[in-house]
């Protein structure tokens, strides 16, 4: 796709050291030269050599396993190679310092070795995209959800897509050339609208699985909002298993929103503990509450919390569901006799903490396995939208053939943003800077 890069760029893939094995890649014209100076020859390609690895003057610097990959078989397309060493700092750093007294050689910027990927056309933006997600899973719904992406699910749905309006452009192009003729039979566009509307169903019926990777991919938030006093930063202590939050028996304790992130049936949970609901004239707490509002408003859950059966009254702006807790329970079970509360807990002996952990994993969305293939960032959501809304605009202007033509190439532009294969140069800082160095 692209000319070569001149230049040769390495970084240390793995992690952070000291560690049991590190990973120094290479990229570029100059890998070949640079494995041979370095550890006396090129191993077979694509299959691992112990060698002894030594600086410029020939002294020793680790022993180790040497891989090479011949372009264009190789992560990035160009040649790549390996070197595994011994993940202690001085080694890593003597290696490194080496590699930079090549000359055309240097350091890897974050993002470098998936961007020259994506130059030489072994990966799309969208598996870019999903590779970054991947490196960043902390769940296993992320994992998989990023895992789905970055293989490639995504793309092949959108360039199946492309290939249909292709088509459709292609037969309405012909219809258009050959209108003046008599011998053209019937309209060829009665064949392609009928795919067209089904397309458009399928990317809208594709946006309805938004929300769940949305709260895949950022978290599902449950904000914990109720009274002064009601026991929400107990409940949060509680559910986080740490001493987090400070809990004290003076009304207005929280005043900053505070947030921890469990891992819950696989899905990333943030819980939220924020400032008692109640009107105050201390400044500092009517942030705090204003703070809190705006959590509840952008909340997947609200949990409304109150000691007492008439503490449920404060008003929450939210589209979100609210599950009203009372708490306490064991102070005074009898208060709660009556049905003012959805769940009665007591942080203090854990009277209903596995029911609400339970009450919460239903509402988590259920995701079937193998259908992992959904758009989770913004941008694929908004591009996604305005893909549909051109073929919704081609489809109602029937009977204007080439302005319909029109949006259909305009659908399609907007696919190939999505993959990358159109007008994305202002995209990839965007994109690859999400990346460390080495990836
Ligand atoms: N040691 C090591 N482990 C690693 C990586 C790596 O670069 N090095 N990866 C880095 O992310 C991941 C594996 N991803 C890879 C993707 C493509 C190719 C590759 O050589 N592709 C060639 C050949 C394909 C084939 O033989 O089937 C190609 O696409 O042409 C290598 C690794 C995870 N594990
Ligand atoms: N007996 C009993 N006391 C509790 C329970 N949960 C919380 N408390 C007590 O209730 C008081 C208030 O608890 P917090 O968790 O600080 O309440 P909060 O809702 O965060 O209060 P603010 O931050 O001031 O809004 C503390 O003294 C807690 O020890 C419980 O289940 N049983
Ligand atoms: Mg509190």
């Amino acid at each position: 796709m692209t000319a070569p890069q001149a230049e040769t760029i390495f970084a240390l893939s793995s992690g952070g050291l000291p560690s049991g094995v590190a990973v120094i890649r290479l990229s570029g014209p100059r890998t070949a030269d640079v494995i041979t100076h370095m550890t006396g020859g090129l191993p077979a390609p694509r299959r691992a050599a112990l060698r002894t690895i030594r600086d410029g003057d020939g002294e020793r610097l680790d022993q180790g396993l040497v891989l090479f990959f011949p372009a264009p078989f190789s992560f990035t397309g160009e040649d790549c190679g390996e070197l595994h060493l011994h993940g202690g700092r001085a080694v890593v750093q003597a290696t490194l310092d080496c590699l930079a007294g090549f000359d055309g050689l240097r350091l890897a910027d974050a993002g470098e070795f998936s961007r020259r990927a994506f130059a030489h056309g072994k990966l799309d933006l969208i598996e870019v995209e999903g590779l970054a997600d991947l490196l960043a899973a902390e769940t296993e719904m992320q994992r998989r959800l990023a895992g789905e992406q970055a293989a490639g699910g995504l793309s092949s749905l959108y360039s199946g897509w492309a290939k249909r309006l292709t088509h459709a452009r292609a037969m309405i192009e012909a219809e258009l050339d050959f209108a003046d003729e008599d011998d053209v039979p019937g309209s060829v566009a009665e064949r392609i609208w009928p795919d067209m509307a089904l397309l458009y169903d399928e990317i809208q019926r594709h946006l309805t699985g938004s929300a769940t990777a949305t709260i895949i991919r950022d978290g599902y938030r449950i904000v914990i909002a109720g009274e002064p006093n009601a026991g929400k930063s107990s409940l949060l202590n509680a559910l986080a298993k740490r001493d987090i939050a400070i809990v004290t028996d003076v009304a207005g304790t929280t005043r900053d929103v505070l947030e921890v992130d469990l891992s819950l049936a696989g899905f990333m949970v943030k819980l939220i503990d924020t400032a008692g609901l109640r009107d105050t004239e201390d400044q500092v707490e009517r942030e705090g509450i204003r703070r809190a509002r705006a959590r509840i408003a952008d909340a997947d859950l609200v949990l409304l919390l109150a000691d007492h059966p008439n503490g449920f009254n404060a008003t929450l702006d939210t589209q979100a569901p609210i599950l009203k807790l009372g708490t306490k329970l064991d102070r005074d079970s009898a208060i709660w006799d009556s049905s003012a509360a959805d769940l009665t807990i007591s942080v203090e002996d854990g009277t209903g903490l596995d029911r609400l952990i339970d009450m919460i994993q239903r509402r988590l969305p259920r995701v079937h396995p193998g259908a992992l293939a959904l758009p989770a960032r913004r941008r694929h959501q908004d591009l996604l939208r305005q893909c549909a809304g051109h073929i919704r605009s081609s489809l109602d202007m029937s009977g204007a053939l080439d302005l319909q033509a029109e949006y259909l190439r305009l659908a399609q532009d907007i696919l190939g943003r999505l993959t990358g294969r159109v007008d994305v140069e202002h995209l990839l800082d965007v994109i690859f800077s999400e990346f460390c160095i080495g990836k």
